[in-house]
């Protein structure tokens, strides 16, 4: 999993009990880089059925360990570090709150963020993300709630990219879409459905739309493996309720990446607004 915060330094500001982070202090806190959490998934019951050894043990917090199993590969025990190792055992609430909430939450303060998975395929990206994007908007409608001296809008949009073809999760039309760079914009995707959210159920009813949209078909390891990449965006607009309109959006930009690189510089895209 990683997750890339914008650019400007930030600093925590804690308001009525929410944690929100604020850009243009000059303390460079921990959302200046981009950071690394591992999230090792349970084995499963057909993995635990056939007997399969878990190989990959988490030390301590920043810590997994990878024992090779198999009899003919024998290799020592290789440690690697990260910013945040989870074990098998946390919930996906306990790495919102411990790996995620603070870059997500960045985007009520005004900085732009990305949270994406990136893994093979089974190792539970959908999972974490789902629960990761559900506890996000929790909190964000959460922040919202209590500040009504300010005025916020949230739009939400949602791609798919499979095949290198870009297909608009919202919408029922299975038209390719086309991506543009614009020196303004950044990378954008072009007759996208942006919309404008209601209400936080507003935005689940929008996620099943998605899930129901999604491509998916069976792998070796996965019953019900997505087949693609995912981008779900949403964007916030916040200002004066006497300035309403004129200040600058921020983007959230939340995803389940399944292989290539490029697609990270894609995500990162998002930022520019
Ligand atoms: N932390 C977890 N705890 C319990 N079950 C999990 C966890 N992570 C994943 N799973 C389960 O493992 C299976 C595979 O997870 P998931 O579909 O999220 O993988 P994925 O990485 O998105 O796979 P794909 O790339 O094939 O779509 C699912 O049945 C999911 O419910």
């Amino acid at each position: 999993m990683g997750a890339i915060g914008g650019d400007e330094s930030v600093q925590w500001d804690k308001m009525n009990g929410a944690e929100v982070v604020n850009g243009g202090g000059s303390g460079a806190g921990s959302l200046d880089r981009i950071q690394v959490l591992v999230r090792v998934r349970p084995l499963s019951d057909k993995e635990i059925a056939r007997g399969e050894p878990a190989e990959w043990e988490c030390i301590n917090d920043t810590t997994i360990m990878f024992r090779s199993t198999f009899p003919d590969r024998p290799t020592a025990p290789t440690a690697y570090t990260f910013d945040r190792v989870f074990h098998s055992e946390c919930s996906t609430k306990e790495v919102y709150q411990e790996g995620v909430k603070e870059v997500a939450l960045s985007v009520v303060g005004g900085i732009n963020s990305s949270v994406f998975a990136y893994g093979q395929t089974s190792s539970g990206k959908t999972f974490t993300m789902t629960g990761v994007t559900e506890c996000t908007v929790a909190d964000i409608y959460d922040y919202i709630n209590k500040h009504e001296e300010r005025a916020f809008v949230l739009k939400f949009s949602a791609i798919e990219i499979y095949n290198e073809v870009v297909r608009d999760l919202l919408s029922a039309e299975n038209t390719p879409l086309r991506l543009w760079d614009d020196a303004e914009k950044g990378t954008y995707v072009e007759n996208l459905t942006e919309v404008i959210l209601r209400d936080w159920n507003h935005l689940k009813g929008l996620i099943s739309v998605c899930e129901a949209q999604r491509k998916t078909g069976e792998t070796f390891l996965n019953e019900k493996s997505s087949r693609s990449h995912q981008i779900l965006k949403l964007t916030v607009e916040s200002s004066a309720r006497e300035f309403l309109g004129k200040d600058k959006s921020t983007t959230l930009v939340a995803s389940v990446v399944r292989k290539t690189p490029q697609f990270v510089k894609f995500i990162q895209s998002g930022e520019k607004v």
